[in-house]
């Protein structure tokens, strides 16, 4: 047989064997591709793109500050510091950029501004494959949803949600009373932190689902549910940075055999899926046919056509939007008043004071605690000193740009907001950093204004502004009354009152106190001729 003429060997055959022959040399070829593209790259972003902002020296280069720095579990802090030391408006990524600047805030988030909600806001679905109304994109999608849900939350169509709130109220200050009452000769150690969040989500679910889930009660984290958030959330804050990662999950859950292990479910044992098991029960009863509609949270939801599967997402989101951050505003502003010796004696001095007069039932109405004007300076304090959620919530520039103090910023880079900056701000005198509520007292009209203008900003801002701030207000307005009129409080260690990690929100531990009863008799009840529980005599500690 003549031998073979390579070159009528077919091309694939050739171009293999010519890999074979020269492998290293193919491999070298393309790692050097690979290299030049990528110091392309960074040149562009970090000379050309964003170049007239400054930053961190390593953040143009990567998204790794950005995730090293959520990593800290001390971001709040951290991005304060970038604006305070770059500028209003810092680079901290390769596209992003961080702004701690009231105004421009108002005007990114205003209702008909250009800018739109990130993919950042994909990280924070509870199934990827669906948005809510805390994570959706689009604009006319999310104005509905809105629109379905804002009465529910603003609280027009539902019965009684001041009583939900007075019932849950009342018995967390009398278990209180019960069981961790120190006296003179005795010490009980009651970390509150732990405690108002099991306050805060029996409220959420007794307003959502018409009966707490009985954190209060059990004294627990039932179903591991604030753990399994707790765990999760340090991960998922890694998505709203890879972005990458929430395309790979998704593509994930549409493999069957691995969607039952990556997303919660109705029918899991812990963690959030046992809320939307409960849920789920609940809405299924509703919306059975023939079902009486009721006067609640999701009677107003249904009323406005949110279909079951909707109702059972949103319901679960209210939870996790709704719980943490009141619970970090309680856990807050308690701890500035109780460490502030002149904040403490002047607010429960004007408790007392309305109670003696006759003018405060019990629990608290809202409309008699709006008329405290201290309080009312303490909460609004408390939330600016210490605003609950400091997540980037990235917007995306419009595709024609914007320009921020005459410097153009390119479509399509993401603008995170700095919300511990955004309250360290002028506006609010030389000392920004200090729990003073006296700024909030003065006859200025004008700067009262102006504050509350950029203190309303904890909230969001236009048509993503939270829906939940009524009923956090509430709740703010009657716990502080009803645990300062009967219990004195000090922190157990002075020099480490608390544990706080910053993970967009925040997780509070050991937040270790002593309470004891007061003297003064202030429970007494002026027009419902109501009073509380006087101090239980039946109690182990009773002095
Ligand atoms: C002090 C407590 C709270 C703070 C500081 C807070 C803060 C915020 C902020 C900043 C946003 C805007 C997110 C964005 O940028 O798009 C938001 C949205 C939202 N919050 Fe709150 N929140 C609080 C309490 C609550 C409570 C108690 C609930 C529910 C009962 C709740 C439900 C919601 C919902 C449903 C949204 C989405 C609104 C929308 O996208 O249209 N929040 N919240």
């Amino acid at each position: 047989m003549p031998p073979r003429d390579p070159t009528s060997q077919p091309i694939v055959q050739q171009l293999f064997s010519l890999l074979r022959r020269h492998f290293l040399l193919v491999c070298s070829i393309c790692l050097l591709v690979l290299v030049v593209f990528h110091l392309l790259r960074v040149i562009y972003t970090r000379f050309f793109h964003l170049a007239h902002f400054r930053g961190p020296p390593w953040a143009p280069f990567s998204r790794f500050w950005i995730s090293r720095t959520i990593a800290s579990g001390d971001s709040a802090q951290i991005f304060v510091d970038v604006n305070k030391r770059y500028g209003r408006l810092a680079r901290i990524g390769p596209n992003h950029l961080i702004t701690d600047d009231p105004e421009f805030v108002r005007r990114i988030l205003a209702a008909r501004s250009h800018y739109v909600r990130g993919p950042w806001f994909d990280a924070i679905r509870i199934n990827p494959e669906e948005a809510n109304i805390v994570s959706e994109r689009d604009r006319g999608k999310h104005n509905h949803l809105r629109y379905q849900m804002s009465a529910g939350y603003a609280g027009k169509e539902i019965d009684g949600l001041e009583d939900v709130m007075n019932e849950r109220v009342a018995d967390f200050v009398d278990r209180i009373d019960r069981n961790w009452i120190s006296t003179a000769a005795k010490t009980k150690v009651f970390d509150i932190a732990n405690r108002i969040q099991f306050f805060a989500v029996d409220m959420i679910t007794h307003l959502c689902f018409g009966k707490p889930l009985g954190f209060v009660a059990s004294d627990s984290d039932v179903f591991n549910f604030l753990r399994t958030i707790e765990m999760q959330l340090p991960i998922v804050q890694h998505f709203s940075v890879f972005l990458e990662l929430n395309e790979l999950l998704l593509r994930a859950v549409r493999i069957p055999f691995l969607k039952k292990y990556i997303l919660p479910s109705a029918k899991d044992k812990s963690g959030i899926g046992v809320i939307m098991g409960i849920s789920r029960n609940v809405i299924d009863e509703r919306y059975a046919p023939g079902a009486k509609p009721k006067r609640d949270m999701l009677g107003s939801f249904m009323k406005h056509g949110l279909s079951a599967n909707e109702a059972e997402t949103e319901v679960s989101i209210s939870l996790v939007a709704g719980s943490d951050t009141t619970a970090t505003a309680i856990r807050a502003t308690l701890l500035s008043i109780i460490s502030n010796p002149r904040v403490y004696a002047r607010l429960q001095n004007e408790i007392d004071t309305a109670v003696a007069a006759g003018h405060l039932s019990s629990p608290i109405r809202d409309d008699e605690a709006r008329r405290l004007p201290y309080l009312q300076a303490c909460i609004k304090e408390g939330l600016r000193r210490f605003p609950p959620i400091t997540q980037l919530r990235e917007r995306v520039v419009p595709p024609e740009g914007d320009v921020y103090n005459g410097i153009h910023i390119p479509g399509g880079t993401f603008i995170g907001l700095n919300a511990w900056g955004l309250q360290l701000d002028a506006v609010y005198g030389d000392d920004p950093d200090v729990f003073r509520p006296e700024r909030w007292l003065t006859d200025d009209a004008d700067l009262v204004l102006r504050m509350t203008q950029v203190l309303e900003l904890i909230f969001g801002h236009g048509t993503t502004k939270c829906l939940g701030a009524p009923i956090a207000l509430m709740n703010l307005n009657k716990i502080f009354v009803e645990l300062l009129r009967r219990f004195d409080i000090e922190t157990i260690d002075p020099l480490k009152p608390w544990k706080s990690t910053c993970y967009g929100i925040f997780f509070q531990h050991e937040f270790n106190v002593r309470i004891t009863r007061r003297e003064v008799a202030s429970c007494a009840t002026s027009d419902s001729g109501d009073t509380t529980s006087p101090p239980n005599p039946k109690s182990p500690d009773s002095s």
